[in-house]
């Protein structure tokens, strides 16, 4: 944290800039907010400017997906390992190496110093201003005591924070949140987690391969992912409970008492032992991690100034434009406007917005698909990397069906020759939902190992809106896992 801390405040001195007008100004310099940056004024000689409170590179370089895809994949390598003869007699019983995996972990996350997106981002011709930004008027945003004014265009690119459910005991306990999970120094022993969503999933998948001996996970709701097929969530939930995590569905926690509770850091034990009430019943542990979910870091923008109402996701149109404001000049990318919560769409939008940006500085027309967020509707790619791993993309089955699709479902479980070459005991299994009017695939969804590299294909093929007959002409290369979309074809012969 010293270092990290030492590391703004260098390059707070070093990238301060005194110029009071830019032609793009981008409030929150994560992911998104960069490509937004770099889109607006690439190729021309417009200038732009990032304003980021904390880390340039944002939740997502060092709070969320990398460090927590570098604590996964080490998991999952031995896990194949495990499944592989010819390696498992080497593995044996063996447990991963933790400092090596944390170390791994901090080499992703470079030890919280943004200096290399910082020298990104000045390479591409856009100063980085230190602070919290505020709108204070259109087109204007103020940063501590310096305003500045955008002759183009505003950019909200604030994303999000984790959400802390008012249980009583909950916030005073000093519960880790995904920062912590993800910038982990210690393995609790015991550890209770809140939620059953993509941060609960993931975080119990590498705290189960780092050591943490005894997880209970307190889900609201029937499901683990209850975003995804049932089936995906079912699978997810059945590896772990066959892992020893007790998985209490339809809970939900009546209280908190932690009386050690100690500000320990981000990733440090937060003091000692926490007990928590679910469902009438006492648990125990050394940390509770809370993962229920995020909210838009929209209530501290100024939003008021220009009539819009702050602390709630900030909606936009297929441009990214902020709904209400007039001028054509204010616009909400990634987390913030809530659309899709992943890094990819996020930057996809951040380059559909800069785009934007750029046509209207030099007045042309947006006619052009590039100029709209099309995607955001029903063509959204996610992978889930637990143990099995979840991909999908596009609608579900019943998300079809209300909406009066008419659906067909064509399904197969994951059992072709490069299945079981990838490892002993490979058991995965695809669906897709297709839309019988057009004969094209609306939905498509991967529980397996490996899964991930699925998804891309299933990518293009609703996105390109490809019939079914024309697909039956993308031969999958033997022996690959991609041989299951040969399977699914030849189910509806
Ligand atoms: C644990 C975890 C794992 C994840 N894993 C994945 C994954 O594998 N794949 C995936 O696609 N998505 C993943 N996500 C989601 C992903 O992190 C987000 O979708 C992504 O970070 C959004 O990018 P963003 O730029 O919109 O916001 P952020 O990354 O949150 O960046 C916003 C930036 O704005 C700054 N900021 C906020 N307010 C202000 C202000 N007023 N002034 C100045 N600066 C401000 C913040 O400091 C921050 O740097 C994960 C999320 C979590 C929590
Ligand atoms: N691999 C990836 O792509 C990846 C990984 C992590 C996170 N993300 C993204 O980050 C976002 C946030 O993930 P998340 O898991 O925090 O959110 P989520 O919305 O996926 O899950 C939140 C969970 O918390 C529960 N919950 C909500 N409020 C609660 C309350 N008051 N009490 C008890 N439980 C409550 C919900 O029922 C749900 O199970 C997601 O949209 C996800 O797409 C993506």
């Amino acid at each position: 944290m010293v270092q990290y801390l030492r590391a703004r405040e260098y390059r707070g001195v070093m990238s301060q800039e005194t110029k009071s007008e830019y032609d793009v100004i981008v409030i929150g310099g994560g992911p998104v907010g960069e490509n937004a940056a770099s889109y607006a004024i690439a190729g021309s000689d417009r200038t732009a400017a990032i304003i980021e409170a904390e880390l340039v590179g944002g939740e997502c370089s060092y709070w969320a997906c990398m460090p927590s895809k570098a604590l996964l994949v080490p998991g999952s390598v031995l896990e194949q390992a495990r499944n592989m003869p010819g390696v498992k007699e080497i593995v044996g019983d063996r447990e991963l190496d933790t400092a090596a995996v944390l170390a791994r972990r901090e080499s992703y996350t470079h030890g919280l110093d943004d200096s290399s997106q910082v020298d990104w981002a000045e390479g591409a011709g856009i100063d980085v201003i230190r602070g919290h930004g505020r709108l204070s008027g259109p087109r204007t945003v103020t940063v501590g005591d310096r305003t500045i004014t955008a002759r183009h265009a505003v950019v909200l690119a604030t994303g999000t924070t984790a959400s802390i459910p008012s249980t009583p005991g909950l916030r005073e306990a000093l519960p880790w949140v995904s920062r912590d999970a993800t910038n982990l120094h210690k393995v609790p022993e015991r550890v209770i987690v809140v939620g059953g969503g993509v941060v609960a999933c993931e975080s119990v998948t590498w705290l189960l391969s780092l050591g943490t001996r005894e997880i209970t996970m307190v889900v609201r709701g029937k499901s683990l992912l209850s975003g995804n097929e049932p089936f995906a969530g079912e699978a997810v939930a059945k590896s772990l409970q066959d892992k020893g995590v007790r998985i209490l569905f339809g809970a939900s926690l009546d209280g908190v008492d932690r009386p050690d509770a100690r500000d320990t850091g981000y990733g440090h034990i937060h003091g000692g032992p926490v007990t928590v009430t679910v469902n009438g019943e006492s648990v125990t542990a050394d940390e509770i991690v809370v993962a229920a979910g995020r909210r838009p870091a929209s209530g501290d923008l100024g939003l008021e100034s220009v009539g819009v109402d702050g602390g709630t996701s900030i909606e936009v149109d297929d441009h990214l434009q902020v709904r209400g404001v007039d001028g054509e000049w204010l616009y909400a990318v990634g987390d913030v406007n809530g659309r899709a919560l992943l890094t990819h769409m996020g930057k996809y939008q951040g380059r559909v917005c800069g785009d934007v940006i750029a046509a209207r500085a030099t007045a042309q027309q947006l006619g052009e698909s590039r100029f709209s967020a099309s995607a955001d509707h029903g063509q959204i790619p996610q992978v889930v990397f637990t143990s099995p791993e979840v991909s999908a993309v596009g609608i579900f089955e019943k998300e079809a069906r209300d909406q009066g699709i008419d659906v067909e479902i064509v399904e197969s479980d994951i059992a072709v020759a490069g299945s079981s070459l990838q490892q002993d005991n490979y058991t995965g299994h695809a669906k897709l939902v297709v839309d019988k009017t057009t004969d094209t695939i609306v939905g498509a969804t991967f529980v397996g190992p490996g899964v991930a590299e699925l998804v891309h294909a299933a990518t293009i093929a609703v996105v390109g809106k490809v019939p079914l007959d024309s697909l039956w002409h993308a031969v999958p290369s033997y022996p690959t896992v991609s041989e299951i979309w040969l399977r699914l074809l030849e189910s509806r012969r």
